[in-house]
């Protein structure tokens, strides 16, 4: 496609900018259209048997304090259509090979495909083939039954109620986030550990306490070769084998949850306890697929189905709604608007909830390593900024942190807070509850209004030479999110897909592949090539430049290695 700056709407963008989006004052907004909130909010609604509410949860999207008119949205909408955003969001769904730096389709929308339409990659129903889709569920379905009720038994025959996740980034990332967020319905006689790090505190930290008889290890790695991963499940292997002196048996306490048989294989996992995927899963997306089984085996396969089905609806919403009303479009619109016009570097999302507090976590890899990219679709740098820094952590907490930059900083960090009307825990008579969303609701307002010099001085007693560090600038942007139930596994899946696809909305403005991460790779090769040096006698990195060869060489001294 031509260079994403050169469309004609990008040019009416910078013209709209220039005369509307820099002069404009959001509470003078309000003032002046009553009407505001309800123009510029949308409200998504669940389907009544997956929810937490008796008639479906309502997940409203208000996007009126942001910095932006009716004209700004349809400039915006009038990019993406000239982007071609309809035509790549139907040919990810249609199983085309977007990802065309790898040759692969997007498709991980498949794995919560519930309602079970036709979905094709190659001319083969993924849904219904043998090894698909609704096999791969219903492997899961009867494992984690098994092992929940304690039919699945270790080699002693004692229930598995210790369960080790082995994996990292995606294979570790949406596991963590999920289990932690859906706490609430989780077995209260599971312990769950999750190790990522190839720093050998990690895995040594959940062995410690791990009793070989009742754990459960699952090794997961879409591609089985990650070097953290495998590096950590060896040891955990070794360790297996070696408390149990030998007796252990590794087909009741290994399964792999993986694209790659032989490798599963060749590490001593029986297929029979594999849990497979395509290649079309990417990592970052792949906690729909049997990476998920953690969560399944934590909240039950009934919960886990349902956070299937609240993801299902929020790709219905994003395939069928008008972009006017296409909130994961509305979403990416807002961060190019951004991005692009106000030269924003940021997007900051805070959860008013303590069970999301790994959520800004998740966002980062799925956002950073889907935008974290310069070139374009032709094989050229981008001519405009891509992927914003995302950053977030669970409020109150981050109020009492770095909110301060973020009310008074020199940067505009458009925000989005998320909050549910409903706690799990609604302790001393909702109060808690309640001052919860006294902040999430001050907090917007707050970066809304400001505070000027003025109002400062009507306080009284506040020293002139005081005035300027107690003046808010306010007009800072919020995307405020009200999840009308508690937030379920439903609403939760429904949540993470309105960033997956705000997400996709960017890529495809920018013309980026969003699904390939070969920014990695340098870094994981030159690693190897270290390893290796370190190992070498007398090899003191005079290969490399004095800085990484000073370096390894006190690394060998202090270390003692020779
Ligand atoms: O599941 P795997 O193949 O071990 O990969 C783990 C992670 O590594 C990455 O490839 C990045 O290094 C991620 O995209 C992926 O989620």
């Amino acid at each position: 496609m031509a260079p994403t700056n050169t469309l004609p709407a990008w040019a009416e963008l910078q013209a709209h900018h220039e005369i509307v989006g820099k002069a404009f004052v959001l509470k003078e907004a309000f003032k002046a259209d009553p009407e505001r909130f309800q123009k510029f909010s949308t409200t998504v609604k669940l389907p009544a048997d997956i929810s937490t509410e008796p008639n479906g949860t309502e997940i409203l999207f208000d996007f009126s304090k942001n910095l932006v008119t009716e004209e700004t949205l349809d400039l915006l909408i009038k990019l993406a259509e000239q982007a071609g955003l309809e035509k790549k969001r139907d040919a990810m769904f249609a199983g085309e090979k977007i990802n065309f730096t790898e040759n692969r389709a997007v498709y991980h929308a498949a794995l919560r495909n519930v309602t079970n339409q036709e979905m094709k990659v190659d001319g083969v129903d993924v849904m219904n083939t043998k090894g698909g889709v609704n096999d791969v569920l219903e492997h899961m379905r009867v494992f984690s039954d098994q092992v929940r009720s304690g039919e699945w038994t270790g080699y002693t025959g004692k229930k598995l109620t210790n369960i080790i996740n082995v994996g990292i980034g995606g294979s570790d990332l949406g596991p963590v986030m999920v289990t932690e967020a859906l706490r609430h319905y989780g077995a209260k006689d599971m312990t769950l550990h999750f190790v990522s790090n190839i720093d050998g505190t990690h895995i040594a930290e959940a062995l410690a306490n791990s009793d070989p008889e009742t754990t459960l290890f699952l090794i997961a790695s879409k591609t089985f070769t990650t070097a953290e991963t495998t590096t950590n499940a060896n040891t955990a292997k070794q360790w297996f084998l070696e408390k149990t002196g030998g007796k252990g048996d590794i087909s009741k306490h290994f399964v792999a949850l993986s694209t790659n048989e032989e490798e599963v294989v060749k590490f001593g996992i029986d297929p029979a306890n594999m849990f497979g995927f395509e290649n079309w899963v990417g990592g970052r997306y792949s906690v729909w697929s049997a990476i998920g089984l953690s969560v399944a085996l934590y909240v039950g396969f009934d919960n886990f189905y349902k956070f299937l089905a609240g993801a299902h609806a929020m790709d219905q919403h994003f395939r069928t709604a008008p972009l006017r009303q296409n909130v994961p479009v509305l979403g990416g619109l807002l961060s190019v608007w951004y991005t692009n016009f106000f030269n924003a570097q940021t997007h900051l999302v805070a959860p008013f909830d303590q069970y999301l507090h790994r959520f800004p976590a998740y966002l980062q890899q799925l956002s950073m390593e889907s935008n974290g990219k310069t070139i374009t679709s032709d094989g050229t740098p981008a001519k405009y900024q891509t992927g914003a820094v995302l950053f977030g952590e669970p409020c109150t907490n981050a109020q009492h942190s770095f909110f301060q930059l973020v009310h008074q900083g020199t940067k505009l960090i458009p925000a989005d807070f998320i909050l549910a009307a409903k706690s799990h825990n609604p302790v001393s008579n909702n109060l808690h509850q309640k001052m919860l969303a006294s902040n999430y609701l001050a907090q917007a307002e707050a970066l809304m209004v400001g505070k000027t010099a003025d109002e400062v001085r009507a306080e009284g007693n506040v020293p002139e030479s005081l005035v300027p560090h107690k003046v808010f600038l306010g007009n800072r942007p919020t995307t405020s999110i009200l999840v009308g139930g508690a937030i379920g596994p439903a609403e939760l899946g429904a949540l993470i897909v309105y960033y997956e696809h705000l997400t996709f909305t960017e890529g495809a403005v920018w013309d980026i592949n969003s699904f390939d991460q070969w920014g990695v790779e340098l870094g994981k090769v030159l690693a190897k090539k270290i390893l290796k040096e370190l190992d070498e006698e007398g090899n003191n990195g005079e290969a490399h430049d004095a800085s990484t060869g000073g370096l390894l060489a006190a690394f060998k001294k202090y270390a003692n290695l020779s």
